[in-house]
């Protein structure tokens, strides 16, 4: 298990960092600082970069400039084995429930007697124990979504990234999703979550950070962002009017 006193300190930070395609300017952000405890919630309209800037802070995207930096660290490959990232639409193996935790227990070097339990364990924290054996494409949508989930809390990640995990869900399977997401927040695993649902932001953040045009316009505790928003970008957005 992750030392948790190492993790409440960790600081994952964006310098500099700009992307460009095309001669547009799709992200571009002088500073941001993750250091709290999280979650932290991403919000704003559509194409204002919130996904670029999670897959930046996760190493899937190299910027044109700047870097990303983990506790004053340019981003590198010991950083990203301890992240995860979990993706609007879930993918999975072929396989059964069990076999897609097994896959990822196995891959890292955890010998069979003792993933026997972790799965188990794993299927209890995600409501799927009744499922083991079912293949992991007959899953609802909630449910598919719970085991990719599953499937990156395995890894034990110090950071779990997840783009729009509840936007095709309904109430139900939302909530489930979220009262994950608080628990492993709970335990110290950092959460960094691109939503447009100002709802779960409410409900889950703990800061949040707000975007348009590939800008960081806010970043702030959520209940002073969500309650007295200083830029007109997040006044309006949280208004619900057009931001354009
Ligand atoms: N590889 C790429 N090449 C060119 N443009 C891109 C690329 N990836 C993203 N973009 C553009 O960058 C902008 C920001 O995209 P991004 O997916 O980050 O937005 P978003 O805020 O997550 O939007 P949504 O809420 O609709 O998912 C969009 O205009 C998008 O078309």
């Amino acid at each position: 298990m992750r030392d948790l006193t190492l993790d409440m300190s960790s600081c994952l930070s964006v310098d500099g960092v700009r992307i460009t395609r095309k001669g547009k300017s799709l992200l571009n952000v002088p500073h941001l600082a993750l250091d709290g405890p999280g979650p932290t919630l991403i919000l704003g309209p559509n194409g204002s970069g919130k996904s670029l800037l999670l897959r930046c802070l996760h190493g899937l995207i190299v910027s044109d400039r700047g870097q990303v930096r983990q506790d004053g660290v340019a981003l590198n490959a010991d950083h990203k084995a301890r992240q995860a990232m979990v993706f609007q639409q879930p993918v999975l193996l072929r396989r059964s429930v069990a076999a897609n935790l097994d896959f990822v227990l196995k891959r890292q070097g955890m010998p069979r007697s003792a993933r026997k339990s972790r799965i188990e364990e794993l299927l209890a924290e995600g409501g799927l124990d009744g499922k083991v054996r079912q293949s992991a494409r007959s899953l609802s949508g909630g449910e598919a979504q719970r085991l990719a989930i599953l499937r990156a809390l395995a890894l034990d990640p110090e950071t779990l990234f997840l783009d729009e995990p509840t936007s095709a869900l309904d109430p139900n399977a939302t909530q489930m999703i979220e009262r994950m997401i608080l628990r492993a927040s709970t335990r110290g695993v950092r959460i960094v979550m691109v939503t447009h649902d100002i709802g779960q932001a409410r409900r889950l953040a703990a800061d949040i950070v707000m975007m348009q045009g590939g800008h960081v316009v806010e970043h702030g505790a959520a209940k002073q962002v969500l309650d007295a928003p200083k830029s007109d970008a997040a006044r309006r957005y949280l208004a619900g009017g057009l931001v354009t």
